[in-house]
């Protein structure tokens, strides 16, 4: 079955969760895509109130465009669920996101929501997380630095380009390295230790912070449990 198709599966499935009145996390990507064109049909067919927050520009102008409201984090006081995509997950629910360069704002809106909900298909639910490539967010200022001192210990790093070998740029003007890893085994000793370098913003390790992904596959729809 074509990624795409599970996907739009596993998004359209993740809109049923959501209840009127609720202030709503909206994550980013092309899985996300999928669930804000169903989430704006649901909000137009019921006449929904919500309160969307969003995890990127990108995400804000689409759901903007298809009449979802949206406000900025500091608007509100609380987010009551989370709809994201996710780049690997494991047995654990512990995962990887940032794919899209999105993880600093997808994490503080994650960590603001009451709960979690990850949309992802099949070939990213992994027995270890690691081998998708891990995004960490560096400020410009010096990130060669932080990029050398990668090197030395080892993580493989590439700073993420465009096309035209231009530096991917996040919504907050930072850049982004990549972890070349294969296999994460203990990624909160990894997280720490990201989290303790001078010059990294935020990493796309997102431990213990999911409640409940929604799997596409060929068999239909799975739901994992974590808590
Ligand atoms: O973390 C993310 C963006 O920063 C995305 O949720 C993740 O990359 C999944 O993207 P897609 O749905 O396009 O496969």
């Amino acid at each position: 079955m074509d990624k795409n198709a599970m996907k739009k599966m596993a998004a359209e499935r993740s809109v049923d969760y959501v209840e009127d009145n609720m202030i709503l996390g909206l994550g980013t990507g092309s899985t996300v895509v999928y669930m804000v064109e169903a989430l704006a049909k649901r909000v137009k067919a019921e006449n929904l109130h919500l309160t969307c927050v969003c995890t990127s520009i990108r995400t804000a102008e689409q759901a903007t465009s298809l009449g979802i409201p949206v406000k900025a984090l500091n608007e509100v006081d609380h987010i009551d669920l989370t709809i994201d995509g996710a780049d690997e997950v494991d047995d654990n629910f512990q995962g990887i996101k940032g794919g899209g360069a999105a993880h600093l704002f997808e994490k503080l809106v994650a960590t603001t929501s009451t709960r979690n909900i990850w949309i992802v298909d099949e070939e990213k639910v992994v027995d270890t997380i690691g081998r998708f490539p891990l995004p960490v967010e560096v400020i410009p200022f010096g990130s060669q630095q932080v990029f050398n001192k990668f090197v030395k210990e080892g993580l493989n790093p590439e700073f993420r380009t465009t096309e035209d070998g231009q530096r991917v740029l996040t919504d907050s003007k930072n850049e982004v390295i990549d972890l070349h890893l294969e296999k994460i085994t203990h990624p909160h000793l990894l997280a720490t230790w990201l989290s303790e370098q001078v010059g990294v913003v935020e990493h796309g390790l997102f431990l213990d912070l999911v409640n409940e992904v929604v799997v596409g596959s060929p068999e239909g729809v799975k739901i994992l449990k974590a808590r």
